[in-house]
């Protein structure tokens, strides 16, 4: 194969393109316009998952969280923080008639109707592994494609792509977050060898360039074989590959191994996509140039990450605003493991955010944050 293309720019002028893609607060936005993002996930196993991320959300700073869960979470999450609008209508195996013959699109339908008021979805966190639950969100999936709604990937979400990798084949506005595991039912699925970072790390025949390529080649070779589709493989590093550009995300994170930090993770995504939404949408005035050309390949998204001044395509945004998501929730668990230790656990990470925010991105100019 080819070696891999890494964007070799460096972290300070990223996170100055990452800050033309946040909003500005100004006096003149409305509710919502600074991001509607919904979590789908939730259920009586685990009600820890959908509400961190939905915090990570809406600590980043989009103006509406949702959680749409199953019926048993939708109290207890609730409880957690009254700051989330939380919606129990997730269909499960307990909550249906008769599990065996279910119309999964009928029973869809109270999401789907949401779908046009939202800026990004985040499918997967506590989701559980119902069968019906799972043949419902497929449906969720299938048209907030159609309705070219962004969205992240994550956790038993990711299940319903190692079942059925067309759901997600070839579409330009999703992120997928697997973990080591998941990763590996990925691959396997789509019949891609993976190496381990661990082993790659270990192998001294390997120069820290080819051990950079090594760590990026497995997820550049899923994206491909997935259509293009942006993955991001947490580890050591966390790499996020879109099949022809690759970044690496390797800032410092903490030691504490709790569960729950990847939920920080697809939140901010959540708010990213949002914002991300918004600046395509010149929702203000970013004072860049209109681009003539998308970018198609590794020298564009080089290109437009190096230049100033000059609106970036949304493949370029794509790729930037899940490394940000990364760099976030490291920066996050560095400085939570800083203050707690080993005792440190998720929701550690969740008052991170905008210390974390404001450390690596910082307000864009023109944001107003006194009065
Ligand atoms: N507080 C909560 O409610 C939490 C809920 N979670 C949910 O729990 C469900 C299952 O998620 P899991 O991540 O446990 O998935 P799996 O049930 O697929 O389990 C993955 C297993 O792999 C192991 N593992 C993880 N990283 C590894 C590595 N680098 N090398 C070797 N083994 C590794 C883990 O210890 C775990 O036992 C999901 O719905 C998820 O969202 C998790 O997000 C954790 C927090
Ligand atoms: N060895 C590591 N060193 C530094 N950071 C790591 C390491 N492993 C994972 N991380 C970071 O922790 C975050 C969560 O990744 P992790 O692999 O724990 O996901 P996960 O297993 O899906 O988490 P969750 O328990 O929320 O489901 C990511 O931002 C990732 O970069
Ligand atoms: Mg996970």
């Amino acid at each position: 194969m080819e070696s891999v293309h890494h964007v070799s720019t460096s972290s300070k002028i990223l996170f100055g393109k990452v800050r033309r893609m946040v909003p500005p607060m100004l006096e003149k936005f409305h509710k919502g316009q600074l991001g509607r993002v919904a979590v789908i996930g939730g259920c009586a196993d685990y009600t820890g998952a959908p509400y961190f991320s939905a915090m990570a959300s809406a600590k980043l700073g989009c103006d509406m969280s949702h959680v749409l869960c199953e019926r048993s979470a939708a109290s207890v999450v609730k409880s957690y923080s009254p700051n989330l609008m939380v919606h129990p209508i997730l269909p499960s195996t307990d909550s249906v008639k008769d599990p065996k013959s279910i119309n999964a699109p009928e029973l869809a339908r109270p999401i789907i109707s949401m779908l046009s008021r939202l800026h990004s979805l985040v499918i997967g966190p506590g989701l559980g592994r119902d069968g019906v639950t799972l043949k419902v969100v497929a449906e969720v999936i299938k048209e907030a494609r159609s309705q070219s709604i962004p969205f992240v990937l994550d956790a038993d979400g990711l299940l319903l792509v190692t079942e059925d990798p067309d759901l997600v084949k070839g579409y330009q506005e999703c992120i997928l977050t697997p973990n080591v595991v998941e990763f590996g039912r990925l691959a396997k699925a789509l019949g891609i060898e993976v190496k381990s970072q661990a082993d790659i790390a270990n192998d001294d025949s390997n120069g820290q360039g080819d051990k950079t390529s090594k760590e990026s080649e497995a997820c550049e070779r899923l994206s491909k074989a997935l259509g293009g589709v942006t993955i991001l493989q947490k580890g050591l590093h966390d790499v996020i590959s879109n099949g022809v550009t690759s970044i690496i995300s390797d800032i410092k994170g903490g030691l504490k191994r709790s569960g729950g930090q990847g939920d920080t993770l697809t939140g901010s995504l959540g708010t990213l996509l949002a914002w991300r939404a918004a600046y395509h949408d010149k929702l203000w005035d970013s004072g860049e140039k209109d681009n003539e050309k998308e970018a198609q390949n590794k020298e564009d998204v080089q290109a437009e990450l190096e230049s100033d001044g000059k609106r970036m395509s949304p493949t370029t945004t794509l790729l930037l605003a899940a490394w940000a998501g990364s760099c976030i929730t490291r920066e996050c668990s560095r400085q939570a493991f800083e203050a707690k230790g080993r005792s440190m656990q998720a929701s550690d990470l969740t008052d991170e955010v905008h210390p974390s925010f404001l450390r690596l991105i910082g307000e864009p100019e023109g944001s107003k944050t006194h009065l």
